[in-house]
């Protein structure tokens, strides 16, 4: 199969194009509800961004400016990231998005934008409203980042646009997701800013401007994981074309070690990823710290596995698009699985399970995991599908196809 492009590169390759000198180019970018709702989100503030090509979106900056509104639907990614690019827009832009988005941690970047010179209305929750002056002063802040490396991603991107660049320091709790953080950087370096993230929990970022460039989306590593998975509960062979090197912005290879772990044998070759499972899933005892989306999945291979599981590291998948641990919780519970919550994870001892309605509280991810389960499991039904469409529109027809056994899914060729 060919994976769709990478949701966090997209997202990345738009906000930075929008801030560019010069057009940009995403090739292969995923098309998707985030996606589709960073570009209307751009748009609304004044950019050019044409997404008619399936292969090739084009981004032309224009001044950004207000009055304007912006739909982040359940996308943290413009939810985060767009707020500090309406402070560099002329004029107030309103942020508001679907009932979940509206409690989605915020707070700690809303203080950060209001002592780096933004105005912002903001309560406690969405909507929110930029008043952007066309400049932010920038300067150095400290938040808490606990809750979602996105609040300093949003930061770092729009940072180079600000008067004086950026310090952020994180205090706290350390901050989830290192690789969305790395990718944050690296994305950055490849678009010209200056940027240094050689002390732990501090990035600084200088003004400067940066250059529209040909962004290469690299296929989205996270959305392979129920495809991969597959191959492990099936004991069956998956094929993913073109896996990125080992250079990847995304932390692939932490995937096919934790699917390694569970009974998969992982090998690239010249057609791809190629993952072979038994039949037989292994328990795993991991720390997600980095890699959470994971959990979804990956709790539902260890609710068919042979041995128990301990997959920690998850607390804040509680503020994700529903309380994940919360719903993993009562829906493999529901299924007949021994599952119990601690501080900051799930403990997951397998028994034999029965098919019945799985609900997935309007998220992609939880709907990945009862499809895993599906596979090894007579008569799951899932309360909703259409979820699926935030990150990858085609999973009912490439997983359906493939359930089939037609071997044909996939063929974004
Ligand atoms: O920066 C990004 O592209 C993302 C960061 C992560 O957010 P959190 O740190 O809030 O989990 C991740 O879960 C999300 O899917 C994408
Ligand atoms: C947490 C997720 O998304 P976001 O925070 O970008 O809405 C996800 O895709 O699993």
């Amino acid at each position: 199969m060919r994976l769709p492009g990478s949701k966090s590169m997209t997202a990345r390759a738009l906000v930075l194009g929008a801030l560019s000198l010069g057009a940009s180019t995403l090739r292969s970018p995923l098309r998707a509800r985030d996606t589709e709702l960073m570009a209307a989100g751009l748009r609304a503030m004044g950019c050019h961004v044409s997404t008619v090509d399936d292969n090739l979106w084009l981004l032309r900056p224009r001044p950004l400016g207000g009055p304007a509104r912006v739909d982040v639907g359940a996308a943290g990614s413009v939810l985060r990231f767009l707020p500090p690019v309406a402070g560099l827009a002329d004029g107030a832009v309103t942020f508001d998005g679907d009932e979940r988005s509206r409690g989605r941690p915020m707070a700690p970047l809303i203080g950060a934008l209001r002592s780096l010179g933004a105005r912002v209305d903001y309560g406690t929750r969405l909507p929110l409203t930029v008043h952007g002056i066309g400049r932010v002063a920038g300067g150095a802040v400290t938040i808490d980042a606990s809750a979602s490396s996105q609040l300093v991603s949003g930061l770092l991107l729009a940072a180079p646009e600000f008067d004086r660049g950026v310090t952020v320091r994180h205090s706290g709790p350390p901050v989830p997701r290192a690789p969305h953080l790395r990718m944050t950087v690296q994305m950055l370096r490849a678009a010209g800013a200056g940027i240094d993230d050689s002390r732990p929990d501090v990035w600084v970022v200088e003004p400067g401007r940066l250059n529209g460039r040909a962004w290469d989306i690299e296929p989205d590593l996270l959305g392979a994981a129920p495809f991969l998975a597959v191959a492990l509960v099936t004991g069956g062979t998956v094929t993913v074309a073109g896996w990125p090197p080992r250079s990847s912005v995304q932390p692939g290879g932490r995937l096919l070690d934790l699917m390694r772990q569970m009974g998969g044998a992982p090998t690239l070759t010249r057609q791809g990823l190629v993952m072979r499972g038994t039949g037989t899933v292994h328990g795993l005892t991991a720390d997600l710290t980095d890699v959470a989306e994971l959990a979804p999945v990956l709790a539902a291979l260890a609710a068919v596995a042979d041995s128990p599981s301990h997959l920690h590291g998850m607390a804040h998948l509680s503020a994700h698009e529903t309380d994940r641990i919360a719903a993993l919780v009562t829906g493999l519970t529901q299924l007949g699985a021994d599952v119990t919550k601690d501080h900051d994870g799930l403990r997951i001892r397998p028994r034999p399970l029965r098919g019945t309605t799985f609900a997935t509280h309007g998220d992609h991810r939880l709907a990945h995991a009862a499809a895993v389960v599906g596979l090894a499991v007579d008569g799951i039904r899932l309360d909703d599908v259409t979820c699926t469409a935030k990150t990858l529109p085609e999973f009912p027809r490439l997983w359906s196809t493939m359930v089939d056994g037609t071997g044909a899914f996939g063929g974004q060729d």
